[in-house]
């Protein structure tokens, strides 16, 4: 996410390294962009998942608006004794997140400010991030998953509805993946949303990698023009949302099975790509593929990418079957003949 940084400097203490909360900031400022919540408001219950930067929490939060209970939310944690990167970091994302406003987007709450902590409220997705929950959709013996190719789409289309949002804010996330993608809840009617806006959010180590001892990058989730150069457009957010849809429509692998990232780089720049997933359609993989251009300029933009996802949704009714053995076989043997 690209964001000027003299946007953010006036709240930073001049001197570098690990210092506190200074007291000596110009919260009043801060008030006028970044709503403030006393802390006392924050009921903080248990912890939802650690990471590098901090830890996340599952909280309450009291006296919203015309609520009588308290909103359920979910608070990123940083802890007092921090590095003024992780600050910065912190207040980026809080600027950057109270300025996005979209039903694809998680909603940003507030900060909330005290002498050990910094907390950053965002609305709870009771459904957990995406790759997760593909994950739970996978086939048990031959009990139907819990969702059909109908529904997979739905999921893509409205993280591509979140992306279009950001690409006309000429916003760039620069780390689009399905685990920084959120479910409003895990039944029907859930919503996808995009969230997590931080710089570096290594909460999945894992994915990210130290390219000649720079900052954590996710590989693969990233074209050749960012881990080669460090060039990061709109069409990088493209590269990733590719990438999101082989996660979807793999029930949540990792991208390039048995490849390290090094593997990966020189794979992806002679032009190999990810193969199709059996879940999904012809039309879907070269919506993928396309996605995936050597030439940004040859990738679609989100708009492209949503309609055409709303027009494979609808041309066969027959996605809203749940995903079985043998319609996979079935599938599978039409691929044959
Ligand atoms: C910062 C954190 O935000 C949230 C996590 C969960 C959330 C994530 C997982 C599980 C549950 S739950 C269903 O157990 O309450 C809730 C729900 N709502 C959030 N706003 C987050 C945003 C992302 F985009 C990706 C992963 C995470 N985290 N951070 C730590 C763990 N996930």
């Amino acid at each position: 996410t690209c964001y000027d940084n003299d946007t953010v400097t006036p709240f930073l203490s001049g001197s570098g390294g690990v210092s506190s909360i200074s007291p000596l900031y110009d919260w009043s400022q801060i008030n006028d962009i970044i709503h403030i919540i006393p802390r006392n408001k924050i009921t903080v219950q248990r912890m939802i998942g650690k990471g590098a930067f901090g830890e996340v929490y599952y909280g309450l939060l009291a006296d919203v608006a015309r609520l009588q209970t308290p909103l359920p939310v979910a608070i990123k944690m940083l802890p007092s004794l921090c590095s003024e990167q992780s600050k910065s970091e912190f207040f980026v994302e809080a600027v950057l997140l109270s300025k996005l406003r979209h039903p694809n987007i998680v909603k940003f709450l507030g900060i909330s400010i005290d002498e050990n902590s910094l907390y950053l409220l965002l609305e709870l997705m009771e459904g957990g991030d995406l790759k997760s929950f593909v994950r739970e959709c996978r086939l048990n013996g031959d009990v139907p998953s819990k969702v059909s190719i109908y529904d997979l789409l739905n999921l893509c289309i409205d993280v591509a509805k979140g992306c279009e949002y950001l690409e006309q804010n000429r916003f760039i996330h620069r780390d689009i993946a399905a685990r920084n993608c959120l479910l409003s809840e895990k039944g029907p009617n859930r919503v996808a949303k995009i969230a997590d806006f931080g710089m570096t959010k290594n909460v999945f180590r894992t994915n990210y990698y130290r390219k000649n001892g720079k900052a954590m990058v996710p590989v693969k989730w990233m074209p050749p023009e960012a881990f080669h150069d460090g060039v990061f457009t709109t069409k990088t957010d493209v590269w990733g949302f590719g990438i999101i849809l082989w996660e979807v429509f793999t029930l949540g692998r990792i991208p390039y099975p048995g490849k390290s990232n090094n593997e990966v780089m020189t794979f992806v720049a002679k032009g190999g790509r990810l193969d199709k997933p059996d879940q999904c359609s012809q039309e879907t993989y070269s919506l993928m593929c396309n996605c995936w251009m050597n030439k940004p300029e040859d990738r679609p933009n989100f708009r492209n990418i949503t309609e055409e996802l709303i027009q494979i949704q609808k041309n066969s009714d027959l996605l809203k079957e749940r995903i079985t053995n043998e319609k996979i076989s079935r599938d599978y043997n039409v691929a044959e003949i």
